[in-house]
């Protein structure tokens, strides 16, 4: 029997949207309720379906009219499928579940169908006994999730010869009652949204399957049947890019839809005509509902349409849908299994069937036996099925009454040979696991296939980012190595140059600082050379100057002149006598006076002496002070030969002239001192000439006397008397003159040594004086002249070599800039990676995010799922997995 699919419409009323943007109304009906009329500029047009429900129409008329007769097809054994079809929000939903399933004016077409089934059942007789078993998927991106048991998202589709196609693995609960199968309802509805939010999807783009199906078998003569109804809600019929499914890729897009587009090219090929193949493997949906499109099943189709102007072009385009899916031919029959005897009949008959097989095969083979070995068979006597028929009573398999679902050779690959029905089930049996096998492989291989690509993918993407970026790394550090163990080297060799100038710097110090002690040591031995010159030449001029002994020879030659003369018998007149005695008293007094000035002058000189010590030691101190300091300078100025060479040298300029003018002027200040002691002493010995000149003088006046004295003598008359006495006198006078003139003679020789002394003293005074003038001279030339031109000299040889190591330095400076503007490129570079790794590392992190939030959100889900594993399992333990047959005419029958 050839039934069409049934296809209603049904329009919604106008939403908010449509009214906001200025839709308005442009579907108009006719009065029976089966063409409306669209009155569009761009798609006008009129269309005719089994029944058009307007907006007005309510939710129990849709069902009354459409589905309900289904329903009853399905208990009485027919396959049944009530697909909706439309765009988003065209009412899909709400025609299939309805607002609410509790709510009796609204809930839709599914619980109303429940509704009736469970009514259905209650009213059949009691000797019939039902199971109600039902299953809830759903296809999003040509994966099937199963709603009962979220667990299982990518189920198969197997196809057997006996069970046609089927879903692998799919959770079927038994049903006992119309509450159980709200409760099953409304966990498949949860996990349906629970999925959406984790996938960030829309439920619009989904199928959802709700499928019933319900065994029942007649207990009077044991005859089974069954019926399955599919309740499809799809997705949105609207193409992808005018609902803007946001976020997905062109490649998601043509998955989400594919099982769309297939269900339109099932419906093309089933409705041009001329089509041989139907493409219902193109998609999970169409494969899943091979048998409602063209096949075993009453179908209807519900168009669920917009009357807006607003959405004129996606109406036109459901109306069009529904027109074509109209003329679909089904060809629906009722599943039924034969009862026992029924088998027991069939069996038997094929028997017979058999044994008229084998005798006409018999009868065959003999007659191909004559006709071989060249005999002749009448025509008469050919064998054939009717003779064997005739003679048996055998009758044809096919024409036995009724049929088992199994047995349907209409299924294109049922093998041509007839089979016994073991080893048809056998065969089919293994066919099954083979195919099953198959099945798994396939999706094992596909799994893997998944996993390689995304590997590969994963490989690629790190070859491509992570690699090149190591390697450049690598190459960086490589580079950064050499190049720092080059700066080391260099680096080295400096220090060792460093090391062998400051060496020979070393050496030239100490060279010269024996040289400078050489120099001192000659030039003290010259010093002491000269000094003994000098003091000689000094001291014989000095002499030579004052030529004392002379003077006093002179003077004593005279004194003895007169002497010989007292001695003589004239001898002195007695005013001679006291004259003379006058002027000895004089000299004598004179002499007192010289002995007073030279024991002045002895102090003097030994206090001269003192300072000339004092000199000497302050200029040996302050010598080893500049020693010290210069020593010191060179040791700074070496330890700083970094330092600006320049500014040293004149800073120690500057000191050395500080302290040499100090020096200077200190000495300068003893030098005047010095002088002034020295014209004292001039004076002194001044004043001791002129009083060797008034002795000389006193002299010549006595030696006036004396020779008056002889002259009177001469030419007078000496009394006898007084002649005795005179000579007593005069030899007092003579004794005591020679007593003087030895005591004169004793105080000359002892003042000559005195002024000897004192003139040694004063020219080694004055030799001192000149050394300590020299030697400051040589001190400030040593300053200023030769160590500070040796110094210089030294430190200009310092500067030259600093200069030359500044130059290096200059070099090397340089060389390092090329160096630093090389890094500061490859820091450049470097900072460029590092924000790209930066970048990266972002998006990573950002990926990771969005990683760990969808891991986090899939990992809720998975929670959630697997509590409702464990609910459902416990709900499965309590009604789901166990078949709770339902008696005709009565509640649930107690399986104990
Ligand atoms: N016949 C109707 N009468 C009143 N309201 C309706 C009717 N049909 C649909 N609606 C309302 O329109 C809105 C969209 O309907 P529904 O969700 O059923 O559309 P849908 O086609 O299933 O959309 P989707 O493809 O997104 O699942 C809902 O708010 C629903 O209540």
């Amino acid at each position: 029997m050839s039934n069409n699919i049934k296809v209603v419409c049904r329009f919604r009323p106008q939403n908010a949207l449509e009214i906001r943007e200025g839709g308005q109304p442009i579907v108009s009906f006719d009065d029976n309720g089966q063409s409306v009329k669209v009155e569009s500029k761009e798609y006008p047009g009129t269309f005719t379906f089994d029944r058009i429900f307007p907006w007005t129409a309510k939710q129990n008329d849709v069902f009354e009219y459409s589905i309900s007769p289904i329903v009853d097809d399905v208990i009485n054994g027919y396959n049944g499928t009530v697909f909706a079809y439309g765009q988003t929000g065209s009412g899909k939903t709400f025609t299939m579940m309805g607002p609410s399933i509790d709510d009796e004016e609204t809930k839709g077409i599914i619980p109303r169908i429940v509704d009736k089934i469970f009514a259905s059942i209650l009213a059949s007789p009691s000797t019939m006994e039902y199971t109600v078993k039902v299953s809830y998927m759903e296809i999003y991106m040509e994966k099937i999730r199963d709603l009962l048991n979220p667990v299982n998202d990518n189920l198969p589709i197997h196809e057997e010869k006996n069970r046609g196609v089927y879903v692998k693995g799919l959770f079927e609960v038994y049903v006992s009652s119309i509450a159980e199968i709200h409760e099953v309802m409304r966990r498949g509805g949860n996990s349906r949204m629970v999925a959406y939010t984790n996938m960030n999807a829309e439920s619009s783009r989904s199928h959802s399957i709700f499928v019933v199906t319900i065994s029942q078998k007649n207990l009077l003569d044991g005859s089974v049947k069954s019926g399955k109804l599919y309740l499809v809600d799809l997705a949105g019929s609207e193409k992808v890019g005018k609902t803007g499914a946001s976020g997905q890729t062109l490649e998601e897009a043509k998955k989400i839809n594919k099982s769309l587009s297939a269900l339109g090219m099932v419906i093309n090929a089933l409705t041009d005509g001329k089509s041989t193949h139907i493409p219902y493997r193109d998609s999970k949906l169409t494969r899943i509902l091979q048998e409602s499109l063209g096949g075993n099943s009453r179908t209807t189709l519900i168009i669920n349409c917009s009357p807006s102007s607003y959405n004129d072009a996606e109406t036109v385009g459901t109306l069009r849908f529904g027109t074509r899916a109209k003329s679909i031919k089904n060809k629906a029959k009722v599943n039924q299994e034969l009862s026992a005897a029924e088998l027991k009949l069939l069996l038997k008959k094929a028997k017979t069937e058999a044994m008229t097989f084998t005798q006409y095969i018999a009868a065959l083979e003999g007659e191909v036996t004559i006709w071989r070995q060249g005999g002749t068979v009448p025509k008469t006597d050919w064998a054939s099925m009717e003779k064997i028929q005739v003679g048996g009573g055998a009758t044809p398999l096919s024409s036995l009454p009724g049929h088992m679902t199994q047995l349907d050779t209409s299924r294109p690959s049922t093998p041509a040979v007839a089979l016994e029905l073991d080893e048809r089930e056998e065969f089919l049996k293994r066919e099954n696991e083979l195919t099953d096998q198959i099945a798994e492989k396939e999706a094992e291989l596909l799994a893997r296939q998944q996993l390689v690509d995304s590997m590969r993918e994963e490989l690629t993407f790190l070859k491509e980012q992570d690699s090149p970026n190591a390697v450049h790394e690598l190459n960086d550090l490589k580079l950064q190595l050499e190049k720092v163990l080059y700066e080391s080297k260099e680096g080295a060799i400096t220090v060792d140059s460093l090391r062998e100038a400051n060496q020979e710097l070393s050496k030239e110090l100490e060279e010269l600082k024996k040289t400078l002690m050489e120099i001192r040591l000659a030039q003290k031995d010259s010093n002491e050379d000269n000094k003994e010159k000098k003091k000689m030449e000094k001291m014989a001029q000095m002499m030579a100057n004052l030529d004392p002994s002379g003077e006093l020879s002179a003077k004593e030659a005279q004194m003895r002149e007169t002497l010989s003369k007292f001695e003589s018998p004239a001898g002195l007149t007695p005013e001679e006598a006291s004259a003379l005695r006058k002027e000895i008293a004089q000299a004598r007094s004179l002499i007192e006076q010289h002995e007073q000035t030279i024991a002045d002058l002895n102090n003097e000189n030994v206090s001269l002496t003192l300072n000339r010590d004092a000199l000497e030691m302050r200029l040996q101190t302050a010598e080893l002070e500049y020693e010290e300091l210069l020593d010191k300078t060179i040791a700074d100025e070496e330890a700083n030969s970094s330092i600006d060479v320049l500014e040293t040298i004149s800073e120690l300029r500057v000191k050395l002239e500080a302290q040499y003018s100090a020096k200077r002027d200190q000495a300068q200040q003893e030098i005047e001192a010095l002088k002034q002691e020295i014209a004292r002493r001039n004076e002194d010995i001044q004043r001791l000439s002129s009083n060797v000149t008034d002795l000389r003088r006193g002299n010549e006046e006595l030696k006036e006397q004396l020779e008056r004295q002889s002259n009177h003598t001469s030419s007078g008359l000496w009394e006898g008397k007084d002649m005795t006495e005179r000579e007593r006198d005069m030899e007092r006078i003579r004794k005591t003159m020679a007593q003087q003139l030895a005591d004169f003679d004793v105080m000359k020789k002892a003042l000559m040594r005195d002024l000897q002394n004192r003139c040694e003293k004063v020219v080694e005074l004055e030799i001192s004086l000149d050394e300590t003038r020299e030697q400051y001279n040589n001190v400030l030339r040593n300053s200023n002249n030769k160590a500070q031109q040796q110094k210089m000299a030294f430190l200009e040889r310092n500067l030259e070599q600093l200069t030359l190591v500044q130059k290096k330095l200059v070099e090397q400076n340089s060389a390092l800039k090329k160096e630093v503007a090389i890094s500061e490129r490859k820091l450049a570079a470097r900072n460029e990676r590092i924000a790209n790794l930066e970048g990266l590392l972002q998006d990573a992190q950002e990926n990771l995010t969005s990683q760990n939030h969808k891991f986090e959100t899939q990992l809720r889900a998975l929670r959630e799922r697997l509590e409702q594993a464990r609910s459902q399992k416990s709900a499965a333990v309590n009604f789901g997995r166990i078949a709770k047959p339902l008696r005709g005419g009565v509640a649930a029958v107690d399986n104990g």
